[in-house]
């Protein structure tokens, strides 16, 4: 067991990442008590009878009262209203974080509620899975995974920010610091466009299904089971993501949108050319990151990769 990195931690929002989090804590004995609140009865009751945390209090409030860190679990578009109920429970020196996927948006909602002597570390976990809810945790979601610092302007505190990197090293990820505006963006590459992408996929094959007599999802490939199980993610959540990501995400669909109509271009008037070129580059993108080494993120990748390596290109 190691030293406590903070003494007490309270999680609010007893969801995916906070019980990863309680776990992730618990198996490196990063903090001395651990304290949680969710919004819902039931999902307080579920948290009690697993022994999620030491203690489940009623209120956010309660929760928060003395802690040494209070990290914000909830639903992007909730943030603002945790933050200003935890305010006045908050102790000088204290840290707060946050979990959230979208960053500007929360510091945005939540920074205006942090009292003086109390410092807001934004922060995010790249780890994530289709499932919620306190039972959906797990020690090991963050192993390897990058946790994005996203200091708040003007509280850039050394002390504090290098506390709650050594809490997420210990929870197993790899800590980087980025800017918010940065950090949107590229999420909104590498992760809400995508989503978007599948649910509509989904979306698109469930009304053919009706036509279809079932066939779309009788006969779908691994592919399209991919799609169905990032479709399958936290509806609020991800209705949160896209309403305070909207710039960024607008910005990507945008570009999305008219690379995809060249190649229903491309389709209709037979430019093989076009087609092939495409995903001939779309593929070494994908070979640069397994010879980079920087498929950590994604255990599956390798294993995929390796067989395609074998594969030989064809026209
Ligand atoms: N799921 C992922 O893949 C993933 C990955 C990284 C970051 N995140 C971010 O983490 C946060 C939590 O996501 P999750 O996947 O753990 O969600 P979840 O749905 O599993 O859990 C959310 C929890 O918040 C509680 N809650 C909702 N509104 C609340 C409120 N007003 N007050 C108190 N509790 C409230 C719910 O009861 C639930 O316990 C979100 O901001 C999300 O963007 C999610
Ligand atoms: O693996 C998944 O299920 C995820 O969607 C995780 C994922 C992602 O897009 O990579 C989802 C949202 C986050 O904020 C971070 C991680």
């Amino acid at each position: 067991m190691s030293v406590p990195v903070f003494e007490r931690v309270a999680l609010i929002g007893l969801g995916l990442i906070a019980s990863s989090m309680a776990h992730a804590m618990r198996r490196a004995g990063l903090a001395g008590e651990i304290t949680g609140h969710a919004r819902s009865a039931e999902t307080r009751e579920i948290a009690r009878e697993i022994g999620l945390v030491d203690r489940v209090c009623e209120t956010a409030a309660e929760a928060a009262e003395g802690a040494d860190l209070v990290v914000l679990c909830v639903p992007v578009g909730a943030m603002g209203a945790v933050a200003e109920e935890i305010a006045p429970m908050l102790k000088p020196g204290a840290v707060v974080s946050d979990v959230g996927s979208v960053k500007k948006a929360v510091i945005e909602a939540v920074a205006p509620h942090i009292p003086e002597g109390v410092h807001f570390i934004p922060a995010h976990p790249l780890a994530g899975t289709e499932h919620s809810g306190p039972r959906s945790g797990f020690a090991e979601l963050f192993d390897n995974r990058w946790c994005l610092i996203v200091p708040a302007n003007g509280d850039i505190d050394p002390d504090a920010v290098a506390r709650l990197s050594a809490l997420w090293e210990g929870m197993g990820a790899h800590v980087d610091v980025m800017d918010a505006d940065h950090h949107d963006l590229v999420l909104a590459v590498t992760s809400h466009t995508p989503h978007l992408i599948a649910y509509t996929m989904v979306g698109v094959a469930d009304d053919l299904r009706r036509v279809t007599d079932s066939e779309v999802i009788k006969y779908s490939a691994a592919g399209f089971r991919d799609f169905t199980r990032i479709a399958a993610s936290d509806p609020t959540m991800w209705r949160d993501v896209f309403l305070t990501n909207k710039e960024a995400t607008l910005e990507i669909l945008g570009r999305f949108t008219e690379e995809l109509f060249a190649l229903q271009r491309a389709i209709r008037t037979g430019d093989g050319d076009h087609l092939h070129d495409y995903f001939t580059r779309t593929r070494a993108i994908r070979r640069g990151i397994i010879e980079a080494g920087q498929d950590t993120a994604a255990p599956d990748f390798g294993r995929g990769a390796a067989r395609g390596d074998k594969t030989e290109p064809r026209k």
